[in-house]
């Protein structure tokens, strides 16, 4: 069922997209990670194989999407190219969690360091969500991933504490030792025992030492498709 909404919302956000020429061939895209993000992507590969969208330019925010986009037929550039320059029209992705203020806590994939260099590059961000991701809260359900510096993992650790955070290294799945990010990093998750300020802790945890980025996005706005159990959309 979660799967199916996963789906719904990305096929109709990106659909929407389309009909009111927010996307539009020739545009600059910034593809997200997960499994959300998965569907979103599928169907910008479709809408360029059937001709709807040409000459698409696509910054792809993991190696699991620089794959889907080959598989796809989607032209995949570096945000340094001479195609991309840096910034882009508009980025869709995934999260974690959402707030009613529509802060976020991305990162569950460990993607969370270019996907932010992308969101944050970009003129317009969307996000697509089943229900579930949408909470009152943040920093006490859903552990905030936080990128870092292999050499500083404990000293970033007692820093994090400081801050009232328990953090924990993510452990690989089906790997001996952590979790090893596309970047060559780890990730530290944190929980707090009750509800943070994200846009305060997401400036306070990048001033630690260390740490590369962390998961909360609060400096763009998001457009935001939520797919309820209903089948109905939510869009904020
Ligand atoms: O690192 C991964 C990303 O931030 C994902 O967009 C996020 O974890 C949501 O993933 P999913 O759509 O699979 O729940």
């Amino acid at each position: 069922m979660k799967d199916e909404l996963k789906i719904l919302a990305a096929r109709t956000a990106v659909d929407e997209l389309v009909a009111r020429g927010r996307i539009r061939s020739g545009m600059k895209l910034g593809l997200g990670t997960g499994s959300t993000a998965m569907p979103a992507v599928r169907r910008i590969g479709e809408l360029i194989a059937d001709g709807t969208l040409s000459g698409i330019c696509a910054v792809a925010t993991s190696f699991q999407t620089t794959i889907a986009c080959e598989n796809l037929g989607i032209p995949v550039y570096s945000m340094n190219s001479r195609q991309i320059g840096g910034s882009l029209d508009l980025a869709i992705d995934g999260a974690d969690e959402i707030s009613p203020e529509k802060h976020l806590i991305k990162g569950g994939g460990a993607a969370l360091l270019l996907e932010k260099i992308v969101a944050y590059n970009s003129a317009e961000f969307v996000v697509v969500a089943d229900g579930s991701k949408a909470v009152s809260s943040l920093g006490t359900k859903f552990a905030l991933p936080v990128e870092i510096i292999p050499e500083a993992r404990i000293s970033v650790a007692a820093a994090l504490k400081k801050l009232g955070a328990d953090a924990v290294l993510r452990e690989g799945v089906r790997k001996a030792g952590p979790v090893v990010t596309d970047n060559g990093n780890l990730i530290l998750d944190c929980l707090w025992a009750s509800p943070v300020q994200a846009d305060e802790m997401e400036y306070e945890i990048n001033r630690i030492t260390g740490v590369v980025e962390n998961g909360f996005f609060t400096r763009i706005l998001p457009s935001v498709w939520i797919a309820r159990e209903d089948g109905t959309i939510d869009r904020r």
